[in-house]
């Protein structure tokens, strides 16, 4: 179990990005949702200990990441937003050198470990190719491999499906719930989807807090009875956000469809639907801005 306090990080110019969030995070798949700049790379880093906080306390099981990053880190696999440079080195020989680096001396053992990841995330077919050459969905999948060198008991993986077609981030998202069967698994998005499809448990950060948390089934208990579904012309749309508090539209078949959030149904051609996470999350925006 991860456990976070009242984490407080000022970056020198005075941003307030993360502002006293308070985070437990179970085994399992844990999503991290929230628009640009909500803190979530903050927070992602600042647990992967790549950067030290203002204030606050993170723990994972008996470890005080703070206090003791290198325990962390010896249990950690972190996949970085962009993992910048990929080298004209074989898939086989850049995973070999990294699990060099995470102290696997023996290199019969190293064979074995490697081997297997690369079986894992379905890339031992194109184990001697460059990384270089790789597509975006196979660099993450490359990616992963690297994060479970050492069987880390914490895996974060910052913003994974960014730049992933939908069958490619799908190979991946389903590679990452695999893994996280027993152990501690955050990523972070702003693909909604990817959160009601896969998360046991997830948290809607924005402006460096933590708006929300829960089950996507909990979650989507907020809005139940409050979403309210109707079919307008295109023209019609700048209307209805004027009148309505619309979160969500959606163009299908060459007809736009509204959501609109009310406490009763607003009459007027709407009717009633169950919410779903996508009106969740941006409902939550919607009140934040309008508290703004
Ligand atoms: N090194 C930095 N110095 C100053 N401000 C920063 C720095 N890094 C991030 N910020 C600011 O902190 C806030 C949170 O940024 P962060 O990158 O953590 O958000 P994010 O949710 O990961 O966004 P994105 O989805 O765009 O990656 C933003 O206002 C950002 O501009």
């Amino acid at each position: 179990m991860l456990k976070i306090e009242n984490l407080t990080h000022i970056y020198p110019n005075g941003t307030r990005a993360l502002d006293s969030v308070s985070l437990e995070v179970p085994p399992g798949m844990f999503g991290l949702l929230g628009p640009n700049g909500a803190g979530k790379s903050t927070l992602m880093r600042t647990i992967a200990t790549l950067q030290v906080p203002t204030s606050g306390v993170i723990r994972f099981d008996e470890i005080d990441v703070l206090a003791t990053p290198d325990a962390l880190r010896r249990t950690l696999g972190y996949l970085p937003q962009d993992f910048g440079v990929y080298p004209r080195v074989s898939a086989f020989d850049m995973l070999d050198h990294l699990a060099v680096l995470k102290g696997y001396a023996n290199r019969g053992e190293r064979r074995d470990v490697v081997g297997a990841l690369l079986n894992q995330v379905n890339l031992w077919t194109v184990r001697n190719k460059a990384v270089a050459g790789f597509s975006g969905g196979m660099r993450q999948r490359f990616g992963i491999a690297q994060a479970l060198i050492g069987q880390p008991r914490l895996i974060i993986v910052d913003e994974p499906t960014a730049g992933l077609d939908p069958e490619e981030s799908n190979r991946f998202l389903n590679l990452l719930s695999e893994v996280a069967e027993n152990i501690v698994v955050i990523f972070s998005t702003h693909i909604v989807q990817d959160i009601a499809d896969l998360c046991q448990n997830a948290a809607i950060i924005a402006g460096g807090r933590i708006i929300s948390r829960g089950s996507p089934q909990k979650l989507v208990e907020q809005v139940r009875g409050r979403v309210w579904k109707k079919i307008i012309a295109k023209d019609e749309l700048d209307a209805h956000r004027e009148r309505y508090d619309v979160i969500a539209t959606r163009l299908t078949g060459g007809r736009t469809v509204i959501h609109a959030l009310a406490d009763a149904n607003p009459g007027d051609g709407f009717e009633a639907i169950e919410g779903d996470l996508e009106d969740v999350y941006f409902a939550t925006l919607l009140s934040l801005r309008r508290a703004a």
